[in-house]
């Protein structure tokens, strides 16, 4: 079988979304928005779905953030809001998603990789993986809604932190400010990954849904979309910089 760039797929009751561009580490493009926002609506709906687990395919990236030989051709502040706000509407699309969803960190996860990583409810690291909010270094900020979430998922001082030193860390960091769960080795997470999933699964759907919108029930909305908002438009102005480009050009032209 051919698979896409993200590759959905139901398995053990899981609806399976796999990031499927390993030698771009996975970065997502405009194919990958576009197959995210049918895959998940897709397994939103699927009645023999109890769970949502996002991975990386190969060994080496969870993801690696935005394409940037993809989006480097997008210069403007308003191109750069159009593709912003469809990705943050696909990963309020995973924040809200009616069933426990996971990001399982098998590689490296940065920029909008970490952000993807913010919005599922919980992250399970392989022992090797780093992870960053590495926007800053690009001259720009997160712009699909990871600060919005990242405030939501560990303590706001732990978040600024990271945010604003914007370099790659270890999961063993990750574990104590809570914005990772669990760590497994590297030669084991998958079976581990599977012994961890397994009393989770146990529970019918309807249990699974009930605590779901329980946890989501916490959440104002309104506040959260109005942050997301701000976080997008911000990022969509400093898209337009040229210290921005020149980052990016900079990396596209590495040796
Ligand atoms: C645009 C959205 C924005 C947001 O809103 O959040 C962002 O996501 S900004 C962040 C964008 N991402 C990055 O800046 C990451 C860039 N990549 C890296 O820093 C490194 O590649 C890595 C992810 C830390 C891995 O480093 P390393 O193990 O040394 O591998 P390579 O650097 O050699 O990469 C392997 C291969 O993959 C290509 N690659 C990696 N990331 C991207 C990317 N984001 N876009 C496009 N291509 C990417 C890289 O060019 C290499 O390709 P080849 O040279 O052809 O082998």
């Amino acid at each position: 079988m051919v698979k896409k760039a993200v590759h959905i797929e139901i398995r053990d009751e899981i609806g399976w979304v796999i990031l499927n561009q390993p030698n771009r580490y996975n970065a997502i493009n405009f194919e990958m928005i576009d197959l995210l926002e049918e895959g998940i609506a897709r397994l939103k709906n699927d009645e023999s779905v109890k769970a949502l687990v996002i991975t990386g395919a190969g060994e080496k990236a969870f993801c690696s953030g935005g394409d940037l030989s993809a989006f480097h051709q997008l210069h403007s502040e308003q191109e750069a809001y159009s593709m912003l706000s469809r990705m943050g509407k696909v990963l309020l699309d995973l924040f809200q998603f009616p069933k426990p969803t996971v990001a399982l960190l098998n590689g490296v996860a940065v920029g909008g990789g970490c952000e993807i990583a913010t919005a599922c409810d919980i992250r399970i690291a392989s022992d090797h993986v780093k992870f960053g909010f590495i926007q800053g270094s690009l001259g720009i900020t997160t712009g699909w809604g990871g600060t919005t979430f990242l405030m939501e998922r560990v303590p706001k001082d732990a978040a600024f932190e990271l945010l604003i030193r914007a370099n790659k860390i270890p999961v063993t960091t990750g574990l104590q400010i809570g914005f990772i769960q669990q760590v497994f080795a590297k030669e084991t997470i998958q079976e581990d990954f599977q012994n961890w999933i397994r009393p989770m699964l146990k529970n019918t759907r309807g249990v699974l849904e009930a605590y779901k919108q329980r946890r989501l029930d916490q959440i104002d909305y309104k506040t959260i979309k109005k942050r997301m908002n701000q976080e997008i438009s911000e990022c969509s102005r400093l898209w337009a910089s040229d210290e921005h480009h020149q980052a990016v050009a900079a990396f596209l032209k590495r040796q």
